[in-house]
């Protein structure tokens, strides 16, 4: 079953994921009752930068990514964000969060000034990420293994990232055995999102040229991330 060492990994990771959330007062902001395209838009930019906020120091929690070289932990971050988000955006909109805020933000983002050809595989994603029904477990690990992505634009030593990520898939094929018995497929589904994020992050960067055209202003912490401005 699991080694001491995989508990413990498990552990660290998942109480991290716990832990560095969006924070109520940013999140209940989604709440408020303006819903022009341009509110939308500057809601979803405080979301966003809040989110690359919590995804850096849930980053910092991952066992072995500070050991890393800091231009290598830079690039892991940089060409992770948006799919991490995407993640996390599919869990905030499949979960029960509090009462509202799911329609709430399904409606801002689809009226936030992004083109229908993106929204429509933006929501099957959303769509297929609710199907697989995934434990807390399994979503923080699979953000994990995203974020521990050897082939990032940048990365110098592939080699020591691919063995963070690989100890991780190790631990995520055995927390779905555990949680999805009668699904033996399930971890090779689970893979298979990881390949449509990539597919998401492609249409992303068309999404904020689009965005800049309109000429949208980003947050000096998404600039740097997502190399806009
Ligand atoms: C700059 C901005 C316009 C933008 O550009 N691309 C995207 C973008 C979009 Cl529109 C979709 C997917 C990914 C990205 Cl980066 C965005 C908005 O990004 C978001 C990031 C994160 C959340 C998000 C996460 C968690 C939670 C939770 C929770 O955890 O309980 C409660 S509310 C909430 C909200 C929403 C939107």
């Amino acid at each position: 079953e699991f080694t001491t060492e995989q508990q413990a990994l498990m552990r660290v990771i998942t109480d991290a994921y716990n832990k560095h959330q969006i924070p109520q007062d940013v999140t209940k902001k989604l709440l408020q009752d303006q819903y022009s395209t341009e509110e939308n838009f500057l809601l979803l930019t405080e979301m966003a930068t809040s989110q690359v906020q919590v995804l850096v120091e849930f980053t910092k929690n991952i066992p072995g990514f500070l050991s890393l070289d800091r231009e290598d932990q830079i690039a892991l971050l940089k060409g992770s964000a948006v799919e991490a988000m995407f993640l996390r955006s599919a869990q905030a909109l499949n979960k029960k969060m509090p009462i509202g805020h799911t329609e709430v933000l399904e409606e801002r983002i689809h009226k936030s000034g992004i083109s229908e050809e993106f929204i429509k595989p933006m929501f099957n994603f959303y769509k297929s990420i609710g199907e697989l029904h995934m434990v807390l477990e399994e979503q923080a690990l699979l953000t994990t293994i995203t974020i521990l992505t050897p082939d990032r634009p940048y990365v110098k030593d592939q080699p020591a990232v691919e063995r963070l990520q690989e100890n991780v898939l190790d631990l995520l094929r055995k927390m779905c055995v555990l949680h999805h018995p009668q699904e033996p497929q399930y971890f090779a589904r689970l893979l298979g999102r990881l390949t449509e994020l990539r597919t998401l992050s492609h249409y992303h960067a068309e999404m904020l040229a689009s965005w800049k055209v309109n000429n949208h202003k980003f947050t000096p912490l998404l600039c740097e991330i997502w190399d806009v401005q």
